[in-house]
């Protein structure tokens, strides 16, 4: 089965109303692939810019987090109805900075996410592992066990609302990138572990993305890989040449 290539830019805390204009205007602009979904993330305080922003058929906003409590007492934090409420239907959840630096864990993803799509917002949820564990050997069995933490909320049918995003937590930001070898195994892993955990046909249909200093220049070895069905890109989805990224798959 056919699956559509996907391809995430996150901003992280990064851009002012001026960058976010100027690039969703290369965006409008720019000749992309038609075959390929697309989504941004700028920071919350700009999503609504972005959208308003935004002309090009097949390119979405995402939030790059969301809360799992309808409303209330979160002093900070943004709810999936709030995100509806702005025309926003996606969000990335699980990245590892949120899990490392503000201390999510697999359960507290979870939750989101299956708030998330309970909600009727779709989710790049990612995943990864970290230098210490790749070295160990240990990398299928943490992505395996962010898995495990994910299936035990969510329903079957859930899944239809998910991309996955595979961002080994040594490549993010560091110019280091997977090889393709490393990307498609643990791709296939990821897929496999789908297959026997979920469904084949969850397996067949899941979009999994890379991400980790994906750029314009290593994109087009890395889309070739048969589980490799787009990427999820930070500093270079600020850049022009997000375009080439876009159009990897071509
Ligand atoms: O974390 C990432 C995307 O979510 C990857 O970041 P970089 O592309 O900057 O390595």
């Amino acid at each position: 089965m056919a699956r559509k290539f996907f391809v995430g830019g996150n901003f992280k805390m990064n851009g002012t109303k001026e960058s976010i204009k100027s690039i969703v205007k290369n965006l409008n602009e720019a000749q992309l692939d038609s075959n390929v979904e697309v989504v941004i993330a700028p920071p919350a305080l700009y999503l609504q810019l972005a959208r308003d922003e935004l002309r090009k058929a097949g390119v979405e906003v995402s939030a790059q987090n969301v809360y799992d409590k309808p409303n209330g007492a979160y002093t900070g934090e943004i709810s999936v109805a709030q995100l509806k409420d702005s025309g926003i239907h996606w969000t990335i959840l699980g990245h590892s900075e949120r899990r490392t630096l503000l201390g999510e864990t697999d359960e507290v993803v979870a939750s989101k996410t299956k708030a998330a799509v309970d909600g009727g917002v779709s989710v790049i949820w990612c995943c990864g592992e970290s230098l210490e564990e790749r070295e160990a050997g240990k990398t299928v069995a943490v992505v395996e066990g962010q898995l495990a933490a994910l299936k035990a909320k969510l329903s079957p049918a859930d899944w239809e609302k998910i991309v996955i995003a595979y961002e080994p937590i040594w490549a993010i930001g560091t110019g280091k990138v997977a090889t393709v070898q490393q990307a498609q195994e643990v791709h296939e892993a990821i897929r496999k572990w789908l297959a026997e955990n979920v469904s084949q046909a969850v397996a067949d249909a899941t979009r999994i993305l890379y991400g980790g200093s994906v750029n314009g220049k290593n994109c087009k070895d890395l889309a070739k890989e048969k589980d490799i069905d787009g990427f999820l890109v930070g500093g270079a989805s600020l850049k022009p040449e997000f375009v080439d990224i876009i159009n990897s798959n071509q």
